[in-house]
């Protein structure tokens, strides 16, 4: 991430008080990643990361805290979010909203084969029926809504031919949206960015998920399609690899069964999820936000894979 809020050791050591955490010992910022300030936080009780959330507020954040900690509570791999002394997961630093979560090991596997794809296909559909239960509700903040209120902020920066495509996604996934099978698709809460830098591996042992910032209620298909579209994809070209859409998907349907109505919306879903991080990258590019450190995200990748989407038939789901 971008640290977008700067932080020194010596801005938390009063703050950091109401956790049961000991002393603070270090605290480094994070390049990665283009949401929220994060930092590695090492304290005399062991490894963690504070976040300083720059867009969600505090309505919005318990959602997804108490999500990690009802799934971490059912056995899916996830970072424990760590409570004050008054049990609250969220409080404010530098008057914004913060939160201090366990850190996972290994690292993200950026070049992922057949075998990291079943781990994380295996684990998402684990993550899925874990969280049915999950009493809170938030839409999916970066859904259809948001879609279409976006797309008008960032049409006339584009060329006729990436307008005409915009529009026609757009119009198509109304469309979709409002049919009888995309109704009939099972739903949840979702990760909704579950990209390879959003997972740890120690070599093909999967350690977590993590980013949650983004989930919500969503369909269940929806979180395998951006997943897909991620783990799956030739970086050059757009195209899918056979071999790691299978292990995906199969490892995932071992778990939680696909259901026909998602064997039928299986390829609109695919665009969806390519439009989504199209429109994203697009609106930060057009609309950059200040930054200490910032690793812009290229919009013509996702707009190659819409492309492709569009034009080649879906895998089988099963
Ligand atoms: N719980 C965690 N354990 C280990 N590393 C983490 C954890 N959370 C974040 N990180 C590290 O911080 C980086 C940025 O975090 P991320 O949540 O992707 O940021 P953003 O929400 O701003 O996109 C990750 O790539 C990862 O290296
Ligand atoms: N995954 C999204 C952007 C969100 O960034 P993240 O670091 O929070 O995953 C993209 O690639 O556009």
């Amino acid at each position: 991430m971008a640290v977008f809020t700067a932080l020194h050791l010596d801005d938390i050591g009063q703050w950091i008080t109401q956790f049961p955490l000991g002393k603070p010992l270090a605290l480094k910022g994070i390049a990665s990643g283009i949401e929220n300030s994060n930092f590695f936080l090492s304290t005399e009780r062991g490894e963690y990361v504070l976040t300083i959330f720059e867009n969600l507020s505090f309505e919005q954040l318990p959602f997804y805290l108490q999500l990690m900690r009802h799934l971490a509570d059912r056995g899916v791999l996830v970072p424990a979010p760590i409570a004050n002394a008054d049990g609250e997961l969220v409080t404010a630093l530098q008057g914004k909203p913060a939160a201090i979560v366990s850190k996972l090991d290994g690292s993200s596997q950026m070049a992922p084969q057949a075998v990291h794809c079943a781990a994380v296909g295996a684990m998402l559909a684990k993550m899925h029926l874990a969280a049915q239960d999950f009493p809170l509700q938030q839409p999916n903040l970066r859904g259809l809504d948001w879609w279409n209120t976006t797309t008008p902020l960032v049409l006339h920066h584009l060329d006729d031919a990436r307008a005409h495509l915009l529009r026609a996604e757009i119009h198509f996934q109304d469309a979709f949206a409002a049919c009888d099978t995309y109704k009939a698709i099972p739903r949840g809460p979702v990760h909704a960015d579950l990209f390879r830098n959003n997972v740890m591996f120690d070599g093909e042992q999967l350690t977590g998920f993590f980013d949650f910032y983004f989930a919500g209620c969503d369909t269940w298909l929806f979180d395998v399609a951006v997943t897909v579209n991620d783990w799956c994809v030739d970086l050059d070209t757009g195209v899918l690899d056979t071999a790691r859409v299978r292990a995906l998907l199969d490892a995932y349907q071992a778990v939680r069964p696909f259901t026909q109505e998602e064997q039928t919306a299986w390829q609109a879903m695919l665009r969806a999820a390519a439009l989504r991080f199209w429109l994203s990258r697009l609106y930060d590019y057009y609309q950059p936000r200040e930054a200490e450190m910032l690793t812009p995200h290229d919009p013509a990748h996702f707009e190659r894979i819409l492309r492709e989407r569009i034009a080649t038939p879906a895998p089988e789901l099963f």
